[in-house]
């Protein structure tokens, strides 16, 4: 086996992966509550995957209510080293057509009513975003996506809207102005979440429409979000299968993997013991690097 372990988290039109074998369901719960759905760990070739459909098989959370912290927890306590976002976006850009699959780099959050930290009162870490994904990874990914067949833009800025109901014209048109290339409800806190767990992290997304901010084309309806997901999922699933022949036998380590070192402020004679303790796996690496071991 590789000494990867690549979780995938499956968006709107992805509830499986067919190619994995050995599979087995995990039901998992989490200080958070319980995640989106059970995980489906299996692998392709001799590389681990663990999958999570974000919204639940048969699509039952709308994006304010996907447990993104429930959903990151779980992926880092079933042995995640790395996850891989996969969602439908919205193109903000005429040279990014529906069809096209953009390899998110930059985020702009403006999701309102989610929980977006792991810490709090007791045990305090502020993980720097000034880059949110995973250079190595995102440039894997892109090579998987053009290797299943995909037009691949290899960066973008990712507007988080809140959501459920798409964007209004002028908010569509602000987002332009603002830089966005593309829109969608769930990348954030997910990225941010996936940072704090020390999980090196990637999305990349399938163009489904144009929004709403070009007057010559119909706006975003669901139902085309929905035919061109369909038409999109083949591919992006033999992206996860590419991505298993492309990743390295050695996972060197990344500088995400131990961002807590200097993330988590809190002294440890401080530290509200407790509540590190229901973080778990996600402070259980730095704590023993501290001394702390046992919580
Ligand atoms: C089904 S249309 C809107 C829905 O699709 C995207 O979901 P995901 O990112 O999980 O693929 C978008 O963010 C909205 O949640
Ligand atoms: N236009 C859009 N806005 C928000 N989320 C989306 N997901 C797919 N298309 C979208």
């Amino acid at each position: 086996m590789r000494e990867w372990t690549i979780g995938v988290i499956g968006g709107s039109g992805l509830y499986t992966i067919d190619a994995l074998e050995d599979v087995e369901y995990l039901v998992a719960d989490t200080p958070w509550g319980a995640p989106s759905d059970t995980l489906l760990r299996g692998r392709i070739g001799d590389v681990r995957f663990v999958f999570l459909p974000r919204h639940g098989r048969g699509h039952r959370l709308s994006p304010t209510d996907v447990n993104a912290r429930a959903n990151i927890h779980a992926l880092k306590a079933a042995g995640c080293t790395d996850v891989l976002a996969i969602s439908a976006i919205g193109s903000l850009r005429e040279e990014l057509p529906p069809g096209c699959f953009v390899v998110v780099d930059q985020f702009i959050d403006r999701t309102v009513h989610r929980d977006t930290s792991f810490f709090g009162a007791g045990l305090v870490a502020h993980v720097s975003m000034a880059e949110p994904v995973c250079p190595r990874l995102a440039a894997l990914v892109a090579d998987a996506g053009e290797r299943a067949g995909a037009r691949v833009a290899r960066s973008g800025t990712y507007l988080a809207m809140e959501g459920p109901q798409f964007s209004t014209r002028a908010e569509s048109h602000l987002y332009r102005q603002w830089g966005a290339d593309v829109i969608g409800m769930t990348g954030m806190p997910e990225a941010k979440l996936a940072r704090e767990a020390e999980l090196p992290y990637a999305l990349i997304g399938m163009v489904t429409d144009y929004d709403c901010w070009r007057e010559d084309a119909a706006h975003v309806e669901v139902d085309t979000v929905l035919a061109q997901l369909a038409a999109n999922a083949a591919t992006a699933r033999s992206l996860v299968a590419e991505l298993a022949v492309l990743l390295p036998r050695e996972r060197m380590p990344s500088p995400i993997d131990t961002v807590l070192n200097q993330a988590l402020i809190t002294h440890l004679a401080h530290m509200d013991r407790a509540k590190a303790e229901s973080l778990g796996p996600i402070v259980a690496r730095v704590l023993a690097a501290r001394g702390g071991g046992g919580v």
